[in-house]
């Protein structure tokens, strides 16, 4: 029987340690890389990124938008980069952010968790601003499909913070739901921002992995990861994108270099 997302993910964490890096090939980016603004860049950013860190990452999270930008062509460019990543067993989740009625998530979780599909990940991001149970399709589907859900909960942008306190417990208590009976996480992760100040909502309840982006240039440190997740250290996957993005002759050594911090902080930290 094929390993659950969970399982896998479990594995990566145990083998690699916890750390998800993007891919995000903005026009900045392309720009300080020398690279144009195309499909071809697209396609050596993403190439470069992929070379240098599907051994050493638990997990790569392509930010779909930026391939968006450029239609079939950079639809193309993401295809091969979730491929090229899964043909070296890192874990792909696919930062889409998707939401909708039951109908319209049925095509994106054809879409994204399919594994018959190009753009099959790992995992990927949803919304559940039309209500968590529009998501329970797009769940089965992951469980169907051996993959996972990361849902947003608290998201690491300030401005976040009034809309999404009133929210997260109907959230969390979704997804703690969706995950009872599942081992070692469920198939429904969160996104919760590496930048709260602090966790306003318990999360000693739930059994799936948490996300956590805003490391760098958002401003979180791996001291800001450990101190925020103590408790739930061991579901903690930290996402860093432009903090290791920022010079493509370092990419491994500072993939490596958070990594590791991140490592030795969450071991560190007291509950
Ligand atoms: O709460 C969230 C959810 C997703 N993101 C995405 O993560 C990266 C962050 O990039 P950095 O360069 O590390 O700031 C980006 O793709 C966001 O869309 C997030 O930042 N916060």
């Amino acid at each position: 029987m094929d390993q659950s997302f969970g399982e896998r993910l479990r594995t990566r964490l145990d083998e690699r340690g916890p750390l998800c890096v993007g891919i995000d090939p903005s026009p900045a980016l392309l720009h300080s890389w020398d690279l144009d603004d195309s499909p071809a860049g697209l396609e050596r950013f993403s190439r470069t990124v992929v070379d240098a860190v599907a051994d050493v990452a638990a997990a790569v999270k392509p930010q779909s938008a930026f391939f968006e930008r450029w239609g079939s062509r950079g639809i193309a460019v993401l295809e091969r980069a979730i491929a090229d990543l899964r043909d070296a067993g890192t874990l792909v989740v696919l930062d889409v952010k998707r939401g909708d009625i039951d109908s319209t998530m049925a095509a994106y979780a054809e879409a994204y968790l399919d594994r018959g599909s190009p753009l099959a990940a790992d995992a990927v991001t949803l919304s559940p601003y039309l209500g968590f149970a529009s998501l329970e399709g797009a769940i089965a589907s992951a469980v169907a499909n051996d993959a996972g859900v990361f849902v947003l909960a608290r998201t690491s942008n300030p401005e976040a913070a009034p809309l999404q306190r009133l929210v997260a417990g109907q959230v969390i208590a979704g997804a703690t739901a969706a995950n009872a009976g599942h081992s070692p996480f469920g198939p429904v992760g969160l996104v919760m921002g590496a930048t709260l100040p602090g966790l306003e909502e318990s999360l000693d309840d739930f059994n799936g992995a948490i996300l956590a982006p805003g490391l760098g240039a958002q401003g979180a440190t791996p001291a800001d990861v450990a101190r925020l997740f103590a408790p739930v250290r061991h579901a903690v996957l930290p996402s860093v994108s432009r903090a290791v993005l920022a010079d493509p002759a370092r990419i491994r050594e500072r993939t490596l270099a958070y990594r590791d911090e991140c490592a030795d902080q969450l071991s560190a930290t007291p509950v």
